[in-house]
């Protein structure tokens, strides 16, 4: 076999799968678990896929603060909205079930909204607002996280890197999918950086001081020892407008507590007073919009794509060739990797070639691996 770092999508998938079951995730649970991860690599969003397996969800079933088994409870419904406690389950059989539960309401009554409680990380907001988008649905979701953003003028990391993410369904082979941060950057990326030995642009990160911080690793402890906070949409101050990414952060902070009256800003810490790790009940929301209680499906795509279409159309800047709209790069990273798989760095290898040792899946024989 010729040793490479790619690994198929077959291989990956199953084998995140299986890795979750061992850690008693049950079975229908770790598909979901494992799809959420990996279309995170399918979409080239390197920061949230298989990078993440073992640091985040692994690490934190192995410390008890996160429940392998959901509990999906619901605690209050109408006919359009839902508050839902996921009792510190698998965020993302949370966010899978929230928004499908959020997407059948707006079929029948033209829009949906779940508010989750008592959740915990549920990766990739995107892969949400997609399943809305797949049903012929506007899908809107967002997360709180822990405290990792600086208000404007302040030094503290007070909320969450925050997504806020909308997906359109249009008359293209791709959806509008806007999936990102309300920071400049988010705390996966700097742990890729880590990962890989690349210094954290300058502007990023803050430390108490206000002066820049790019030590990717030393970012990561700064950041749980509150030393360290990242940088809103827009920057630090307000010259470049930080406020605005600031103000998104807050509604997305507001929209994923208050309305399901759950934990916030640095109560999400994770970290208790000594030092020891603690669960993070996070809180998400979720809502899908059917456009057919518009003014149509088919319009509302049309519409979209030519608003699309003319956005890519019109005068690039000097040495541009391309304008491109948001979901399009990760519909092009997918189309590259389809026939192939996903890229694993150096640094993953090692923890997936010592889960495999560890878990005795033995069947396993990775690209990357010497013969
Ligand atoms: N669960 C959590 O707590 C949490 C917190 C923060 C971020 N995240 C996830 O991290 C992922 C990455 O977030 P990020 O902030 O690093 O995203 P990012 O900065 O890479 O931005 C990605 C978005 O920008 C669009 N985009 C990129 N280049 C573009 C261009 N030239 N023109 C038009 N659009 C363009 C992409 O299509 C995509 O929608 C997201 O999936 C997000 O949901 C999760
Ligand atoms: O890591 C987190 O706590 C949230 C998010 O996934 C991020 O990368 O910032």
């Amino acid at each position: 076999m010729k040793k490479s770092n790619i690994v198929d999508w077959k291989t990956i998938t199953e084998f995140v799968r299986e890795v979750f079951i061992k850690h008693g995730v049950p079975d229908e649970d770790a598909g979901i678990c494992a799809d959420v991860l990996l279309q995170a690599d399918k979409w080239g969003i390197e920061s949230h896929g298989v990078n993440r397996l073992k640091p985040i969800y692994l690490d934190r079933i192995k410390a008890g603060i996160q429940n392998p088994v959901t509990n999906f409870e619901v605690i209050k419904e109408t006919a359009t909205t839902a508050v839902v406690d996921g009792h510190l389950g698998m965020g993302q059989v949370i966010g899978y079930k929230a928004m499908n539960m959020a997407i059948s309401k707006a079929k029948e009554y033209g829009m949906g909204m779940v508010a989750v409680r008592n959740s915990t990380h549920y990766g990739i907001a995107g892969y949400y607002a997609a399943m809305a988008v797949n049903q012929g649905c506007i899908g809107i979701t967002g997360t709180n996280a822990r405290p990792s953003i600086a208000p404007t003028f302040g030094v503290e990391n007070m909320l969450g890197t925050n997504p806020l993410t909308f997906g359109m369904p249009t008359d293209e082979e791709f959806p509008f999918l806007l999936d990102c941060a309300t920071s400049i950057t988010q705390r996966g990326k700097i742990e890729y950086y880590a990962r890989i030995g690349k210094d954290t642009p300058e502007g990023m990160v803050i430390g108490r001081d206000g002066k820049a911080k790019t030590d990717s690793k030393q970012i990561l402890k700064d950041l749980d020892n509150q030393n360290a906070a990242l940088a809103p949409l827009g920057g630090i101050g307000e010259e470049l407008a930080g406020y605005k990414g600031y103000g998104y952060a807050t509604v997305v902070e507001i929209l994923s507590a208050a309305l399901q009256q759950g934990q916030f800003l640095r109560a999400l810490s994770g970290i208790d007073k000594e030092g020891k790790k603690i669960p993070m009940p996070l809180g998400h929301f979720f809502i899908a919009i059917d456009p057919e209680a518009f003014m149509g499906l088919e319009e509302f795509k049309k519409t979209c794509g030519e608003i699309l279409r003319e956005l890519r159309n019109s005068k690039k800047a000097p040495g541009q060739e391309r304008i491109y709209t948001a979901g399009e790069k990760e519909h092009l990273v997918w189309l590259s990797r389809k026939e192939s798989g996903v890229p694993i760095n150096e640094s993953v290898q090692k923890e997936l070639i010592q889960l495999r040792n560890e878990l005795g899946l033995s069947r396993y024989v990775f690209p990357f691996e010497e013969n």
